[in-house]
């Protein structure tokens, strides 16, 4: 059975930790390394994980989740300064490339991912590619703890999770957006900020829930376009001011910083 060490025990490493438990893991083949006690206390208690501020001992495990901050990777490969062949490193930091992680850790199996927000809820969205050094094996060991904490795409190609970050990585922002935008202007019209809240947030809800039973989205919009009555007045105002075209827009300046974050 593998041994996961996580560097890292802030809100990412816990929301994967939470879904491994919840898929069946037994908390004693999990460990995780914190610089900060109360950190590590929380995810005992809340967990029954095995938890240490040694960095170094997570060259012990099969996998090693990279759950910290980009800028603090290079710091912990310093720290692990150890032979990782035949290990899976998983990492879910933002930006930091296969090549650079190669460069750290030396020839290794790792799985870049790009996860999102709502894998806090077990809800996540996540994009996956792997080097070459990875195994089958080791594809599906990563592949089922992504899914532990939602669904999990696997990419051909590393530029590709660029793409992802436009699609995935980024997009709950978009969505929360709209949503303020949609409480803003339902308080405009008259509505208690309260009842323009609930009537928004509800609707984010039924609406997302029926768009993943399998209907296109494009049918569904049809469904509650009347011919000619208030949702076409609405959909026609916001396609003739440029809605495709502020999304696309928004999406390919997401992956271009992506790009450019990589490079950094
Ligand atoms: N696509 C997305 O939307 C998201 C991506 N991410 C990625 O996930 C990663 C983790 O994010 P998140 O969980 O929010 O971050 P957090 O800051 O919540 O967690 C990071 C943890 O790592 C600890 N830490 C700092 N230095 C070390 C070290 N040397 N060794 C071990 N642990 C250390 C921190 O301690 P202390 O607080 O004391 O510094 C903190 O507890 C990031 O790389 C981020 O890019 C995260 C969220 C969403
Ligand atoms: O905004 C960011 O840079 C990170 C990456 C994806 C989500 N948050």
């Amino acid at each position: 059975m593998d041994k996961i060490t996580f560097i890292g025990g802030g809100n990412m490493a816990s929301a994967i930790i939470g879904g491994l438990i919840s898929s069946g893991w037994t908390p004693s083949r999990i460990t995780v390394v914190d610089p900060n006690a109360d950190q590590r206390d929380r995810l005992a208690s809340e967990h029954g994980v095995h938890t240490t501020d040694d960095v170094a001992s997570a060259a012990a495990a099969d996998i090693i989740v990279l759950a910290v901050k980009p800028q603090v990777i290079a710091a912990v490969a310093k720290q692990i300064n150890a032979d990782l062949s035949g290990k899976l490193i998983l990492s879910i930091a933002a930006g930091v490339t296969i090549a650079t992680l190669e460069s750290l850790f030396g020839p290794v199996a790792i799985a870049r991912t790009m996860p999102n927000t709502p894998a806090l809820l077990g809800l996540g969205a996540t994009g996956l590619h792997l080097n070459e050094r990875a195994s089958e094996a080791q594809h599906l060991a990563a592949k089922g703890i992504i899914e532990a904490f939602g669904i999990c795409v696997t990419v051909e190609r590393e530029d590709l999770l660029d793409a992802v970050t436009a699609v995935s990585g980024s997009s709950p922002a978009y969505y929360f957006l709209m949503i303020e935008e949609m409480i803003r202007s339902g308080t405009a019209l008259g509505l208690t900020p309260e009842d323009a809240r609930a009537l928004t947030l509800q609707t984010a809800l039924g609406a997302a829930a029926m768009a993943t039973k399998g209907d296109a989205p494009e049918d569904l919009r049809a469904r509650v376009t009347s011919p000619n009555g208030t949702t076409h007045a609405a959909i026609v105002s916001m396609q003739e001011n440029g809605f495709g075209d502020v999304i696309a827009k928004a999406m390919t300046a997401c992956r271009d910083r992506a790009v450019e974050l990589g490079k950094a």
